[in-house]
């Protein structure tokens, strides 16, 4: 009976449903009662289950033993060599949305291929698993949808919800990123076709930060959708009804909160993905102390943000109060940046009236001034609006407030123009222009664009990759803005210690782990993060400052503290290489309610080899 108890945690929650093993198994699970190991499940199902299976990987012992042995062709593969294979398949596709299908596909099939494929080979797959192919990929997800990664509450399950969360498979599920599709990027209310970034997002959990694909449920909060297009799509597949809104869908999220908690624990980690912008800022004040939850849209961004303005003080020699900031947008991103920024002036000494003194912002109606009708000036909008004329074009009020940093978060596609950014150029010898917004067709402007107009002058990042840049014969590689280089490294920190709440003090640590991994030679090429080749090692590196932030402050809930928190953090990552499919006793102990599969004559199994 000590079989099934010694299988590790990672495997633990494959189903050992009666209908997923042999009658041989079913029978043992029947005698001991003792949950069946996984490697136990046999023949085409063991094949079929992306956890389990290895394709042409599996040996010539692991193949006899659960039964599948000739059930594949005689090939044996390392995975090494299947990866080769993942990436001439991936190249033969000339749409990106075919290149998304088919990573969609290899998920399904094999997950741990599929991980170590993104994980090895961030600068390639991350533009399909996630911006900006993953916009297109919501866009047309009516169309693509396949089969279910992820779970659907829709609001007709008021009042059971945790019954659907029950119908969750997985037991130990530690982080949810949850959208209710409101805002998809920058490409609006996509409602249930939002699905693809919860998934895509929590892809790069286990990618990019090593957390356990079975710890990971992406979830699509489904409240209907304002979109017409979709509301009269035949392909649309979610509730084909108009968003519900007030008291009812607020007692619906307290709902789904509490039901989160009740099922998988109060440290369950809530991200909250690309809600409306009326939505995200109540949410995050009304849980933020009730929950471990945060939203990355809000304070992902920040960190990100406020990491490439610490390095870019290394080339402008500028402290961070020091700058006149613009910011085009004064939504979910902008305000969150802005306001981590004020903690970063503060930390240089500087009092909260002056950090917000040198932050300036506009949004669709131009410069958030004190002089705007009233009701205008919703939330944290009114900490940054001056007293000042009023002005609506961003050429004109770049040429009368000559701000040294322009942060682009306004789903404006285009609206850095070349006249804009030469002006930016005509009075900073280093400009800094972020222009975050996302997919690529709402970036405020290229990254070629961007180094074209300042004659290669600018400090650039932009929210979606752009290839690198030559100007003047020099060749500039720009860094990508994106919440993805912070996210997966703070869950990581916040899963392994069990923190209850996530102070805002995190993402400013998070900023500067970032901000510290970047090298010279990453400066020198124009880039203000690090390598994406790096974003595996810089999400330790944040994972680390997020634990021994949350010992210091008393917050960690995982004892005893661990001394060495690097080699802690490291023992409990993912691992994308293969494990063994052999029982965990090999040969079978003497149990004679089991019978193990009549061997292949060996002479066969040599000559497959
Ligand atoms: N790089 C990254 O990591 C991230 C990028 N983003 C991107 O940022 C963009 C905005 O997201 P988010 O802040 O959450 O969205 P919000 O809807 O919260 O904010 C958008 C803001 O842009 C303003 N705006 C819209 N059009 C214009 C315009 N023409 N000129 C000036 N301001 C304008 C809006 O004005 P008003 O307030 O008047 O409506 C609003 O303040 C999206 O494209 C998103 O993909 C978001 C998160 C992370
Ligand atoms: C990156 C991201 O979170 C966004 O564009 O919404
Ligand atoms: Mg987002």
């Amino acid at each position: 009976a000590s079989l099934g108890r010694t299988i590790s945690p990672q495997t633990q929650s494959v189903p050992t449903t009666p209908n997923n093993q042999s009658p041989n198994l079913r029978q043992y699970h029947e005698v001991t009662g003792d949950i069946v190991c996984p490697s136990m499940i046999q023949g085409i199902d063991h094949l079929r289950d992306p956890r389990l299976n290895k394709g042409l990987a599996f040996t010539l012992e692991e193949r006899q033993v659960l039964g599948i042995h000739g059930l594949q062709p005689a090939r044996f593969k390392s995975q090494e060599e299947q990866l080769e294979l993942c990436k001439i398949s991936i190249n033969r596709y000339q749409e990106d949305l075919n290149k998304y299908l088919y990573l969609v596909d290899l998920q399904d099939r094999n997950e741990r291929l599929f991980f170590r494929l993104v994980a090895e080979n961030v600068e390639q797959m991350m533009p399909i698993v996630y911006t900006p192919t993953v916009g297109l990929a919501c866009q047309k997800f009516g169309l693509i949808y396949r089969r279910p990664r992820g779970l659907f509450v829709t609001v007709n399950d008021r009042g059971h919800v945790f019954d659907v969360l029950r119908n969750w498979p997985e037991p130990d599920v530690r982080a949810i990123v949850v959208t209710d599709g409101e805002r998809i990027l920058g490409l609006g209310d996509l409602g249930a076709c939002g699905m693809g970034i919860p998934v895509g997002k929590l892809a790069l959990y286990t990618a990019l930060a090593g957390i356990k694909p079975h710890q990971c449920l992406p979830i699509l909060i489904d409240v209907g959708t304002n979109n017409q297009d979709l509301l009269e799509d035949p392909l649309y597949i979610g509730l084909r009804q108009k968003r519900v809104v007030g008291e009812e869908y607020d007692s619906f999220i307290d709902e789904f909160m509490e039901a989160v908690v009740k099922r998988y624990g109060q440290n369950t980690l809530i991200q909250f993905e690309d809600f409306g912008n009326h939505n995200a800022f109540r949410f995050l004040d009304k849980y933020r102390n009730h929950y471990c939850t945060f939203n990355d849209d809000i304070q992902g961004t920040a960190a990100v943000a406020v990491a490439g303005l610490y390095v870019s003080r290394r080339v402008t020699g500028k402290n961070f109060h020091d700058n006149k900031i613009l910011f085009v947008g004064a939504g979910e991103a902008a305000i969150g940046i802005a306001d981590l920024c004020v903690r970063a002036m503060q930390a240089e000494g500087v009092s909260l009236e002056e950090a917000r003194s040198k932050i300036w912002m506009m949004d669709i109606d131009g410069l958030l001034t004190t002089g705007r009708k009233e009701g205008s000036l919703e939330g944290h909008k009114v900490y940054y609006a001056k007293e000042y004329p009023a002005m609506r074009n961003l050429q004109e009020v770049i040429e009368s407030l000559k701000p040294s940093v322009l942060i682009g978060a306004s789903a404006a596609g285009g609206i850095f123009t070349p006249e804009v950014l030469q002006t930016m150029a005509s009075f900073n010898d280093r400009p800094v222009i972020f222009a975050l917004s996302n997919p690529t067709s709402k970036a405020e402007c290229t990254a070629e664009q961007a180094y074209k107009y300042t004659e290669g002058r600018c400090i650039f990042s932009s929210g979606s990759p752009f290839p690198p840049v030559e100007v003047n014969g020099k060749i500039y590689k720009p860094g990508q803005g994106n919440n993805a280089y912070i996210f997966p490294g703070v869950a990581l920190g916040v899963i392994a210690t069990m923190t209850h709440h996530i102070p805002e003090d995190m993402f400013l640590i998070a900023a500067r782990e970032l901000a510290d991994s970047v090298d010279e030679s990453d400066l020198e090429q124009g880039s203000l993060y690090p390598p994406l080749e790096k974003v595996r090692e810089v999400s330790l590196q944040i994972a680390i400052g997020i634990t021994r932030f949350a010992y210091n402050k008393g917050l960690a809930s995982t004892y005893p503290e661990p001394v060495d928190k690097r080699k802690w953090l490291e023992d409990q990552l993912y691992n994308f290489n293969y494990e063994s499919s052999m029982p965990v006793t090999w040969p079978w102990p003497k149990m004679p309610h089991i019978k193990t599969r009549e061997l292949v004559p060996t002479q066969l199994l040599k000559d497959a080899k």
